[in-house]
Formats: structure tokens, sequence, C-alpha cells
């Protein structure tokens, strides 16, 4: 099995390219079944989740093709089935995503529930009532969620709590349905907006996409479009908190400081000069150690969830003490443990960890749990002294295009063995 092996110790200088978002791009691809022609999506970063989503969509009968770096066309014209197998969706969780797309445009689906993931439990249940809400007959029968509604009707629907999955799967089943939707307590992820204006684009009538209340006056058909990927936030997030732990001075090229506000304003609290226009970021640590920083998870503009493992390894080499509370997900402190075996002074509370920097960590085997998970032990083996190895890193190709060579092309010291 591929590892990964970092030798610690060099601050990070240079340029960097963000990718296109996962988040975006998985939930995009889903969409492009409601078109009526082939699509065409630019900025779809190489990864392993997009794949994955293309390989289910080719099960579905549609035409996936590769139009050149970055470039992916998906024409749904072909599609015969509609039902999303175990075997793809198990891998990957937002290939639920197939079930408001299938259900809106021919009437009814089958897709696999999907299988569970190490930073909780991840129900289904709110995408479920919220496609109930729009008149669709739902039932779980063999580990499938089987949907039925001849035509879906728009209605008004207030999600439980705020998740980004069940938001996206009703917006694009709306986008089809006879009459007005109303979604209340929407998520309101930039890759929420970025998904709209791809539908937008292909003739959906969407408005208050990145506020919590979403109106959808349904279309009989929606058209073909282009559409470019927005950047990865997560991504971008990740490359600014490497260049604060190495105390080095990165800029980010093709991302999307607007979508950021959060991850950005602790970055700033623990120390880095920043200076930001439309797309580039520059960081600046010039050497110093960075301040710990307190954080909560919460929905967007919240902190987000998917960079709290990330500041938890920054946190681990700061001067002082932070208190880190994760509110979206039960389980996601798995990467503790395996921080700990690099030196951290980690305690954990229930959904609360208190994180006491240390001057240095050193460097040791330790084993990827979950996506963001893995990206924090390489940020920690960043500066530790000495060689980390990390197992298990096919975690981390679901979600970072290059990073070994990125991370290398701004002077660290990491290669992939095996
Ligand atoms: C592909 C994708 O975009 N993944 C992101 C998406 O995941 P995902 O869409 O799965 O996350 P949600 O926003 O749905 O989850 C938020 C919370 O709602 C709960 N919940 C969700 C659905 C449901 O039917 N019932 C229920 O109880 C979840 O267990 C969790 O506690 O948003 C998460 C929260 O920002 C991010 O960490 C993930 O990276
Ligand atoms: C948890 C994540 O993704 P997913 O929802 O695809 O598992 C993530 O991107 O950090």
């Amino acid at each position: 099995m591929q590892k990964i092996v970092v030798e610690g110790g060099r601050p990070l200088n240079g340029e960097v390219r963000i990718s296109g978002a996962k988040n975006a791009v998985l939930p995009i691809l889903c969409a492009t079944l409601l078109a009526d022609g082939p699509m065409t999506l630019r900025n779809v970063p190489h990864l392993h989740d997009v794949h994955t989503t293309a390989r289910l969509l080719a099960e579905l009968g549609a035409r996936v093709g590769d139009g050149g770096p970055g470039v992916v066309t998906v024409d749904p014209t072909s599609v015969h089935s509609q039902v999303a197998p175990y075997e793809l969706v198990k891998t990957m969780r937002a290939s639920v995503l197939v079930l408001g797309p299938l259900l809106a445009r021919y009437g009814h689906a089958e897709v696999s529930l999907p299988g569970g993931c190490a930073i909780g439990s991840r129900p289904v249940d709110l995408h479920i009532k919220g496609l109930q809400s729009l008149g669709a007959q739902i039932s779980v029968e063999n580990g499938f969620i089987k949907a039925r509604a001849e035509r879906l009707r728009g209605a008004r629907h207030v999600f439980d709590i705020v998740s980004v999955g069940a938001t996206e799967n009703v917006l694009m089943a709306a986008v089809l349905a006879e009459g007005r939707t109303v979604l209340e307590n929407a998520a309101m992820e930039p890759e929420i907006v970025d998904l709209a204006e791809c539908l937008i684009a292909m003739g959906a009538n969407i408005s208050g996409a990145g506020t919590g209340r979403i109106v959808v006056e349904g279309v009989e058909k929606l058209r073909a479009c282009e559409h470019s990927v927005v950047a990865d936030r997560i991504e971008a997030g990740t490359f600014l908190v490497a260049a604060a732990m190495t105390g080095g001075r990165v800029t980010l090229t093709h991302a999307r400081p607007d979508t950021m506000d959060a991850v950005l304003d602790k970055l700033k609290e623990a120390g880095a000069e920043l200076d930001c226009d439309d797309d580039r970021i520059t960081i600046d640590m010039q050497g110093r150690r960075p301040k710990s920083v307190d954080i909560t998870t919460m929905p967007h503009p919240g902190f987000p969830t998917d960079m709290q493992a990330q500041f938890m390894a920054l946190n681990c080499v700061a001067d002082g003490v932070a208190v880190m509370n994760e509110t979206i997900f039960e389980n996601r402190f798995m990467h503790v443990n395996e921080l700990l075996r690099l030196g951290a002074d980690i305690r954990i509370d229930g959904h609360t960890a208190v994180v006491r920097g240390v001057p240095r960590l050193s460097g040791a085997p330790v084993m990827a749990t979950d996506l963001r998970a893995s990206a924090s032990l390489i940020l920690a083996g960043l500066v530790a002294e000495g060689t980390t190895t990390i197992d298990r890193i096919y975690h981390l190709d679901r979600g970072y295009e290059n990073i070994e060579q990125k991370l290398s092309g701004l002077g660290a010291r990491i290669s992939r063995i095996g």
C-alpha cells in the first residue's frame, strides 16, 4: 500500500495553484443528469471521488468524456438506469446526490444507502424528508432508498438541521418540480452557490442560494451548459495552514478568498499577515511561531468542520492553549491519537479537544483515518523533527489533487512510496 513520507523542518515558500472544489464538482456532476444534452465542466480536479462519480454516471448510462486537462463532459441523454448500486455508492457518500436528479427527471430512483464513514454516522433522513415534502413516495428496503413520484410538486420545506447534502439533493429535485419550492434553514456553503449557478445556467429558476432561504420556481426541462467549478476553499485553507505552521510565505492563485472569511480570520488571529485580491491570497508568517486559536466548527459562514483537523495540527505547535469544539460530526477527532504519536499534547472531552502547543513534534509512523485527518498528519509532518510516514493515504487521494507535487513545489520534502 502507498505511503507518504515527509521530512520536516523546511519553511514553505512560493506559489501554488488551487484546484476546483471537490465538494462543488461532486453535486454538479450529479446535476448533469438533469440536462437535455452534453454538459461541459471545467476546472474539474483530478480526484478519486470525481472518478468514482464518473463511474456511477456511466453505470446509469451517461456518456462521460475527458475533454482535456480539467475538462469533463457528461452526456446524460443515454441514461437507461435509475439504480445506483451499493458497490459504487458505498465508497463515497456524495453519490447519494444522484437521488434528487434521477427522481426529478425520471419519476423514480433506487439509490443504495451510503456506507458508514469514519467521521460519524451520517444518516440521510433529511434528504428523504425533503424529497417527501415535494411529494415523493420513499421507502428504504434492502439497503436501498426507493423513491417514486410522477411529477414532484413544489412545497415549503424547513430542514430540521442545516445539511449541505440534503439542501443540494432537494434543490436538484425542486428545479424540475411543478410550481414553487421554498427551502428554509438551507445550507449556505459556497458549493451550494456554485451548484445553483450551474443549474441557473441550465435554465433553472433559483434565487437565494447562499442564504438560508432558497426559492425555486420549477421549470419543464433543463438544457446543457458549460460550467467552471469554484475554487476549493478547503484545499486553499490547508496550504495556508501549511505556510503558517512552517513560518513561510506562500501565494495561492486561482483561489476564492471571498469564500473563506472564517478561516482567514483565524489565520490572522494566529499571527499571519494576509494579502488578498479577487483570486489570490498571500500569507506571510515571517518565520514566526503561530499563536493558538480557539475553534468552534459551524455551518457556513462559520468555521468549516473540514478545516478542523488542519487547525488542530497548527495548534499542536502554536504558542498557547486552544479549545477546539467539533459541533458538526460526532466522531471527527480520529486524527488526535495520531498527532499524539508525533508528540502533541491534546486532551479530548466529548466534542471538545484542548490542545497545548509544544515547541516541537518528532516524526513517527502514523495512519490516516479520513480525508482531512490525512491532511493534518502531513501538516504536522512538515514541522516535525525527522521523518513522518503516513499510511492509508487513499483517503487523501479522495480530495487533494497532486498534494505531494504542490507541496514539493513550495520546498517541502515529501514523497510517495509503495
Ligand atoms: C461532499 C460534501 O459536500 N461533503 C461535505 C458535506 O457533507 P454532508 O453533506 O454529508 O454533510 P451535512 O451538512 O449533511 O451534515 C451536517 C450534519 O447533519 C447530519 N445529517 C445530515 C444529513 C441527514 O440526512 N441527516 C443528518 O442528521 C450529519 O450527520 C451532520 O452531523 O458537508 C459537510 C459539512 O460541512 C462537510 O464536512 C463535507 O465535506
Ligand atoms: C468529509 C468530507 O467529505 P465527504 O463528505 O465527501 O466524506 C471532506 O471533504 O472533508
